[in-house]
C-alpha cells in the first residue's frame, strides 16, 4: 500500500483518524508532531516558544522526509502544506487525504485546547489562517472527506471506502 498522508486544519482529526485508520488497515502510523517531539526532545509548544515557528517548520519537514513510503498512515500537522517541498514529497510518494472540517466545528473541538500555539491566537487571526489553509488543502488533496457531525469511526470507514 502506498503511504496515506492526512492533511487538514488543527482539530480536523488527523491524529485521531490516523491512529484508527492505520490499525484498521494493519499498517504503521506516524504522527509528525509526535515524531518532532520525540526526535527534538521538546513539546511543540516549547519549540514555538524557544526556537520559533520557523524552526518547528524545519523540524517538521525533516521528519516528513524520513517517513516510510509504503504501508504507513501519516498524520501531519495542520501547517505541513505551508511548504511546497512537503506537498511535492507527499504528492510524489503517496495519497493525500484532506479531512475537511468547518471552522465552527473545530472551535467546538478545540475549545479548551492549550497545546496548539497557533490556536491561542485571536479569533480573527485563526479565521484568516483557516481561509488561507483551506485553499492549500483543497489544491493539494487527492481525496476529500467531510468530517462535521461524523464520528471518528464513520470517517475512518469513509476514507477506507474511497481508497478501494
Ligand atoms: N469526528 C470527530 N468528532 C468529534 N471530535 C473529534 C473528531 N475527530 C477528532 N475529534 C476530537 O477533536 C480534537 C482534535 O483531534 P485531533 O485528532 O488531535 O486533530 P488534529 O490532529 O487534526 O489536530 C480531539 O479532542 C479529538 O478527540
Ligand atoms: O496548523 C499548524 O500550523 C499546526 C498544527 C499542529 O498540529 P495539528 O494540526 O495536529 O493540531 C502542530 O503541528 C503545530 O501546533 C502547528
Ligand atoms: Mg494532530
Amino acid at each position: 500500500m502506498k503511504t496515506l498522508y492526512l492533511i487538514g486544519f488543527m482539530g480536523s482529526g488527523k491524529s485521531t483518524i490516523g491512529e484508527m485508520l492505520s490499525s484498521s488497515l494493519r499498517v504503521s502510523h506516524i504522527d509528525t508532531d509526535h515524531m518532532v517531539e520525540e526526535v527534538y526532545g521538546q513539546t511543540i509548544a516549547a519549540i514555538f516558544q524557544n526556537n520559533g515557528e520557523g524552526t518547528f517548520r524545519m523540524y517538521e519537514s525533516e521528519v516528513l522526509k524520513n517517513t516510510p513510503l509504503q504501508n504507513c498512515v501519516i498524520s501531519t500537522g495542520g501547517g505541513i502544506v505551508e511548504k511546497g517541498e512537503n506537498v511535492l514529497f507527499m504528492k510524489e510518494n503517496g495519497v493525500v487525504v484532506y479531512l475537511e472540517t468547518s471552522f465552527d466545528e473545530i472551535a467546538k473541538r478545540l475549545e479548551d485546547d492549550q497545546t496548539r500555539p497557533l490556536w491561542s491566537n485571536n479569533v480573527q487571526e485563526k479565521k484568516d489562517l483557516f481561509i488561507h489553509r483551506k485553499k492549500l488543502y483543497e489544491k493539494d488533496a487527492d481525496i476529500i472527506v467531510h468530517t462535521d457531525n461524523k464520528t471518528a469511526i464513520e470517517i475512518t470507514e469513509e476514507v477506507k471506502a474511497l481508497l478501494i
